[in-house]
């Protein structure tokens, strides 16, 4: 082989060689990218989705829903003492609620509300007609009357459980959050929905507020915190904080982007907002059926 031959031949080999090499060096660097988002989305489910929190032997925990409304109605109770509460009750079904509180053999201590819903009259007023000495309680930034008014951080008492309170203004400014910490389970009313949140539209609605007051007081609760939300419209009927700080599509945003969308949702007023922000400043007492 002549010199010339021999330095072609060299430099093919070289190119070849180096060809080979930053070939390999690619598919090493995707690997290790693979193994990054592999480790990055078990850390996910593995730590942050911490595992779920039981509900202790003597709590009693019982989702209700309302089709016309979509409206999810919880009792509580401490099986001990046979103390419950009922969160979000709708009128058109008082009577099945009060029913269901007397084939338990429970004592309904209070009727609470989240917030003063637009779109429903609450059941709180009837219930207390039904059950002789049940309470009804809302926030004292509601307006709405009650027999007795929270501030955040107050609680309220069944039996040995405990509801401690959030103030989470902003799709109305009296939304409260109710709290369990012990059974790790957050009643969110229509601040935070599965996958949404409340609309900002009316009753002095304010998305900058519903936003940092999700991020800084329910999205700061343990991640296996389970959420019921007051309303569902998709047929889902629980999620856990984890999931909605990564997928809620709203509140995944950030606070301008979710400001924007929320100022553009054009939803048309809930169908029965006239009759019920009056019935529910009096905590639903109007309109309630004579028979
Ligand atoms: N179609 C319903 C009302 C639906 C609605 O507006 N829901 C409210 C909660 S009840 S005031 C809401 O905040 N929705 C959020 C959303 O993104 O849909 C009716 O006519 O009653």
């Amino acid at each position: 082989m002549n010199s010339v031959a021999f330095s072609l031949l060299s430099s093919l080999r070289r190119s070849v060689l180096l060809q080979v090499k930053r070939s390999d060096i690619k598919i090493r660097k995707i690997s290790c990218l693979a193994a990054q988002q592999r480790l990055s989305h078990s850390n996910s489910n593995n730590m942050d989705m911490l595992p779920r929190i039981s509900f202790t032997t003597d709590f009693f925990f019982r989702q209700l829903f309302d089709l016309e409304s979509s409206t999810y109605t919880y009792l509580l109770a401490d099986l001990n003492t046979h103390e419950a509460v009922i969160i979000d009750p709708v009128l058109e079904q008082a009577k099945r609620d009060a029913q269901l509180v007397k084939e338990l053999g429970l004592k309904l201590k209070y009727a609470m509300n989240t917030h003063m819903h637009a779109d429903h009259i609450t059941g709180t007023g009837w219930l207390k007609q039904l059950l002789p000495g049940c309470i009804s309680v809302i926030s004292k930034a509601s307006g709405a009357k009650a027999d007795k008014h929270l501030n955040e951080g107050d609680s309220v008492v069944f039996g040995r459980h405990k509801i401690d309170t959030l103030a989470t203004p902003g799709h109305t400014n009296g939304c409260m959050t109710y709290v369990i910490h012990e059974q790790g389970c957050v009643f969110t009313g229509d601040t935070l929905l599965i996958r949404g949140c409340g609309r900002t539209d009316f009753q002095e609605g304010n998305a900058r507020s519903l936003y940092e007051n999700v991020h800084n007081k329910i999205f700061t609760l343990g991640t296996n915190y389970r959420i019921y939300p007051a309303h569902d419209y998709k047929g889902q009927v629980e999620s856990t904080v984890w999931e909605e700080k990564n997928y809620n599509p709203r509140l995944t945003k950030s606070l301008e982007e979710f400001v924007a969308l929320m100022d553009n949702l054009n939803l048309p007023y809930p169908k029965k907002i006239d009759q019920s922000l009056p019935a529910n400043r009096e905590c639903g007492i109007h309109d309630i059926p004579q028979n």
